[in-house]
């Protein structure tokens, strides 16, 4: 006891004593700043870095091939900059430069990214690396914060300034002044990064960017790329919302310049750190898609272009095909997207969870009907789901996944994808217990193919083909002479009266017309008797059936079809009352309104027999054979 207190009280003074190690990161003081009352309501100029930035950071840089791949997907997507190399780094490097230029595979409005340290030598073979190209950005980077000068560099502030201002001048040397013609024709931009800016004072970062921008001497119409990279994350978003405001409202010809975040993920904000740099002025973002790249990765491209998209802002980019972007990326990075990344998981549009499910069906419900009323355009409102997955391709995706965590909702959603029906409640709740436990049971997801087992075996005829309607009669005779609806005597449903097997198909429509309009949804009475309409007519139903081949003939009466068609049934020697049914018409999709052959019925039966109950359910092409399987699969049930 007492050894176990000391041990206690050490690992406690250990933990005080490590997490001392660490300085908050201060806040600025800033009371001016506006980019809390900014919204975002345009796209950023946005620079694809994968082919740099991400491909350092793989276990095995890609090959030429390769990131030609990705570059021409970059350019399908819709970029139109791209940091493609750092060509001083290997040959692989230069020569894949050299390879998108001499071969004509950039297009004429895509700019090209070129990077390199402030170092003369590796800066003449990037820009080499660069010649003929329509379009170019030199991008040289420089580390600007103290333990980065002091550590890495052993420079002074003043040092570093006059790094960076003779590299400036030698790039401007060698391209929009050179003496060679060829270079001249190239449209020449050149980006400064002062890494680590996020850890750099401000008033440093401020003075070594205006000595450069002074060097390089942009124009309004080809700015000055001035790169505010938090190349480690080691700020709140807020903080660097407040970094960038400072840097855009105070940096000097501020038309000339192009602020552009460049945000890794370290403490996991990239993205709302980017998002709030927009806020504060930032005109240009760098970053990867699946946020690819050093450590934890830069800020993902994806997640940003499409966070702008659900606010109704067009980002400029198609990711209308999702899927084939992760596959793309996963093939060449061969790093996975993670199943729960925004947008992109396999698991992002879908849920396993009950009141989820049972929330999504009821909002794509809600959806169809606005839908119908207003266009594929109607305000996206669904419970869950913060995007349509059908924009980014994913429509035909699962939605909803069954275990035991989901609910009738789910387990009604997945019925109505095998079967094409909806249950009546009551049939759903049903089911949805069968479905959990067995679910508990064998403890695994619940597949399409599980459903179709389960449901067919509990309330369908195991050989429904086993059961066949030859021919069907029906008359209606009135029985009270009050609220008269001026049929008399025989009208045979509408007048149709159907006789001979082909009449059942041929005649389909009439039965259906009447049961299900008429019918559907036949609630019990509280004394467990379907309603009775107020004009009630009496039903006669006379029917030639085969069950296995052997011919029977039937007949019955009651306040409905289906009702007749029971007592029929009753005939056969079953006992049982009705205590529920509904009856529905499906439509195929994609079939027109009047392709008899694409519809078909269901037919759903709830009978009760003592203390028993059970459902029956058939799906036929006729909705009186539909019901007469839903009849003889629950009055089996209760034998
Ligand atoms: C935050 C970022 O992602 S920056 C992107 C960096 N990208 C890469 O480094 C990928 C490609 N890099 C490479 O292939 C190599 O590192 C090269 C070709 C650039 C340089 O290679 P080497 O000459 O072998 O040097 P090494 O890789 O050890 O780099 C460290 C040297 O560069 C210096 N250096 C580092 N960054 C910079 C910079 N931005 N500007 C100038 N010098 C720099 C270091 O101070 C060090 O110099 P020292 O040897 O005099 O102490
Ligand atoms: C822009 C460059 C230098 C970079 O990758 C970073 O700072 O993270
Ligand atoms: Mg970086």
């Amino acid at each position: 006891m007492h050894i176990s207190f000391i041990s206690y009280l050490l690992s406690t003074m250990t933990a005080n004593n490590t997490v001392k190690k660490y300085t908050p990161f201060p806040a600025l003081h800033f009371p001016e700043r506006k980019w809390p009352q900014q919204t975002l309501t345009k796209p950023p100029r946005w620079l694809s870095t994968d082919l740099r930035d991400g491909n350092q950071a793989l276990v095995q840089p890609m090959d030429g091939d390769a990131k030609l791949r990705f570059f021409q997907h970059l350019v399908k997507f819709g970029y139109k900059e791209i940091e493609v190399s750092y060509p001083s780094a290997s040959q692989t490097e230069f020569e894949f430069t050299r390879r998108l230029i001499t071969t004509g595979a950039i297009p004429d409005d895509v700019w090209i990214q070129v990077m390199a340290p402030c170092r003369e030598e590796l800066i003449r073979t990037t820009i080499e690396a660069a010649r003929g190209a329509k379009k170019v950005i030199v991008h040289i980077h420089l580390s600007t914060s103290e333990v980065f000068r002091e550590v890495v560099f052993n420079m002074t502030e003043q040092e570093t300034i006059e790094l960076a201002v003779r590299c400036a001048r030698l790039i401007r040397n060698l391209t929009k002044d050179s003496a060679d013609p060829e270079m001249r024709q190239t449209e020449w931009t050149l980006e400064f990064t002062p890494e680590n800016f996020q850890d750099t004072s401000l008033e440093f970062a401020l003075e070594i960017c205006e000595a450069v921008k002074a060097a390089w001497e942009p124009t309004e119409e080809n700015k000055i790329i001035f790169n505010v990279a938090a190349t480690v994350e080691v700020a709140m978003p807020n903080v660097f919302a407040d970094q960038i405001e400072y840097f855009c409202t105070h940096i000097s010809d501020r038309e000339k310049v192009s602020v552009s975040l460049h945000n890794h993920n370290d403490r996991g904000c990239a993205v709302a750190a980017t998002e709030m740099g927009q806020l504060a002025g930032a005109d240009r973002v760098e970053g990867c898609l699946f946020s690819n790249g050093e450590r934890t990765g830069n800020v993902d491209l994806v997640t940003l272009a499409l966070n702008l998209y659900t606010q109704g802002v067009d980002p400029g980019i198609d990711f209308g095909n999702l899927n084939e972007v992760v596959d793309m990326v996963e093939e060449l990075t061969k790093i996975p997207v993670h199943f729960r990344a925004p947008y992109a998981g396999k698991y992002t549009f879908c849920t396993f969870t009950g009141t989820h499910q049972d929330a999504i069906r009821k909002g794509y419900k809600s959806r169809a009907r606005l839908e119908e009323r207003l266009g594929p355009s109607a305000k996206w409102r669904m419970p869950y789901l913060p995007m349509d997955p059908a924009d980014l391709g994913r429509k035909h995706e699962a939605i909803i996944r069954l275990n035991s965590q989901s609910g009738k909702g789910g387990i009604g959603w997945f019925v109505n994808e095998v079967f094409e029906v909806d249950m009546p409640r009551d049939l759903e709740v049903a089911f949805t217990r069968v479905v959990k436990s067995y679910s508990e049971e064998k403890g695994v997801e619940i597949t399409h193919d599980i459903i179709e087992e389960l449901f067919r075996s509990r309330y369908m005829l195991p050989k429904p083909e086993g059961v066949q309607l030859l021919s069907c009669k029906l008359r209606t005779g009135k029985v009270c002479s009050a609220k008269s609806n001026g049929v008399n005597g025989v009208n045979g449903v509408n007048g149709h009266a159907v006789s001979g097997a082909n009449g059942v198909n041929g005649h389909a429509n009439d039965h259906a017309n009447d049961h299900a309009n008429g019918h559907a949804n036949g609630k019990p009475k509280p004394n467990g008797k379907p309603a009775i309409h107020e004009h009630t007519n009496t039903v006669h139903l006379h029917a030639n059936i085969a069950i296995q081949g052997v011919r029977q003939t039937i007949s019955g009466s009651g306040d409905d079809i289906l009702t007749s068609l029971a007592d029929a049934v009753r005939g056969l020697g079953f006992c049982f009352d009705v205590l529920d049914y509904k009856t529905e018409w499906q439509h195929h999709e994609g079939a027109g309104e009047n392709d008899e052959s694409t519809r078909r019925s269901a037919g759903f039966v709830k009978l009760v027999s003592g203390d028993k109950t059970a459902w029956g359910v058939g799906i036929q092409e006729d909705s009186i054979l539909a019901s007469l399987h839903a009849i003889l699969s629950a009055a089996a049930k209760l034998e």
